[in-house]
């Protein structure tokens, strides 16, 4: 089809490749022992944790941090590491390696920059190549090397495998952290704000909150509700002499959610009451808690859910 003046017609404009996307999603960093994956996921976590703001947090340990970015929200995950296995805990442990590399949106592969490529490295290479995720490649230890040493191994690694990225990093440095955390964003799929703002890493004071309000809302139900209940502890505020929590106990069914609330929100009160007195205990401090019972449809088969629930 022409236009009038002789000129191809306009098709429907492409979308924009910077059209206002919110993203968000998991990502975790692996590699083979020594590779850096720890003093890497400190640095980015330490940064953006200090401009964030130190208000406790939610969640169990998985999550190292959510970085909270105005295009999207990085969600940081800690993964132990793949070994050799050579007992059925080693290849159950395997398994749950697998399982959240699984889960996760983007992987960084770990290569330092002054060794050379070696086994580990290629079999954690063939391990995440069949995986969901975009997998990059992560050149860690730079400031060890000089830029010929680097363009090398920058090159040897293109051949190890196909990344949609390589970006060479120094968490010692600092050099090319925040281009790493920005490379690694982009690469996550848009989505809804997985977590609330205030929300940074998990908090070992926070987890046990969690366990506690579950804990009592589990008591005297536990049968009806199997595994079905979990926690999130959304924000926690000090004002004056008073700590406000509020957390939301999510179910899986409304039938559940009847349950836990009881006739007339009865047993929820009981719950609020128990759950606030074991808290004031544990922190030694007055406490207002506010819980809400939230249905989150089947949250046990969405790994999405699971890990924003902490599992
Ligand atoms: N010079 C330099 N040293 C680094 C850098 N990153 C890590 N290291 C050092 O390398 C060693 C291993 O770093 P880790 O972060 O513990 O490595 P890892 O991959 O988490 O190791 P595992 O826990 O064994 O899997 C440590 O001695 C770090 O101090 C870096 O950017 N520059």
């Amino acid at each position: 089809m022409s236009a009038p003046d002789g000129r191809a017609a306009p098709v429907a404009a492409p979308a924009r490749r910077d059209a206002p996307t919110y993203r968000a999603g998991f990502a975790c960093f692996v590699g083979r022992p020594n590779a850096g994956k720890s003093t890497l996921t400190n640095a980015i976590v330490g940064q953006k944790i200090a401009i964030t703001s130190n208000k406790p947090q939610t969640t169990r340990h998985v999550i190292r941090a959510v970085l909270h970015r105005p295009d999207g929200q990085l969600v940081l995950v800690d993964t132990p590491g793949l070994h050799r296995p050579r007992t059925l805990l080693g290849e159950r442990l395997n398994d749950l390696v697998r399982e959240t590399w699984s889960e996760v949106d983007v992987i960084g592969l770990c290569i330092p920059a002054n060794e050379p490529i070696g086994r580990g490295d290629r079999f954690i290479t063939g391990e995440i190549a069949a995986l969901k995720a975009t997998v990059l490649a992560v050149v860690t230890k730079t400031d060890l090397v000089d830029k010929k040493r680097l363009a090398e191994q920058l090159l040897a690694v293109s051949e190890l495998g196909d990344f949609a990225d390589i970006v060479p990093v120094s968490a010692v440095s600092g050099h090319q952290v925040d281009t790493l955390v920005d490379v690694m964003a982009r690469y996550l799929p848009p989505s809804p704000q997985l977590y609330p703002d205030d929300m940074l890493t998990d908090e070992p004071e926070q987890v046990l909150i969690g366990e506690l309000i579950r804990e009592a809302a589990l008591e005297g139900v536990r049968d009806e509700l199997p595994h079905s209940i979990a926690v999130v502890v959304e924000e926690m505020l000090q004002e004056g002499a008073v700590t406000k929590i509020y957390a939301d106990v999510y179910v899986e069914r409304p039938s559940q959610k009847a349950i836990v609330i009881g006739a007339k929100a009865s047993r929820l009160k009981q719950v609020g009451t128990r759950a606030r007195q074991e808290i004031e205990a544990l922190l030694d401090k007055r406490v207002y808690l506010d819980l809400h019972v939230r249905v989150a449809k089947d949250w046990q088969r969405d790994p999405k859910q699971l890990r924003k629930l902490g599992f």
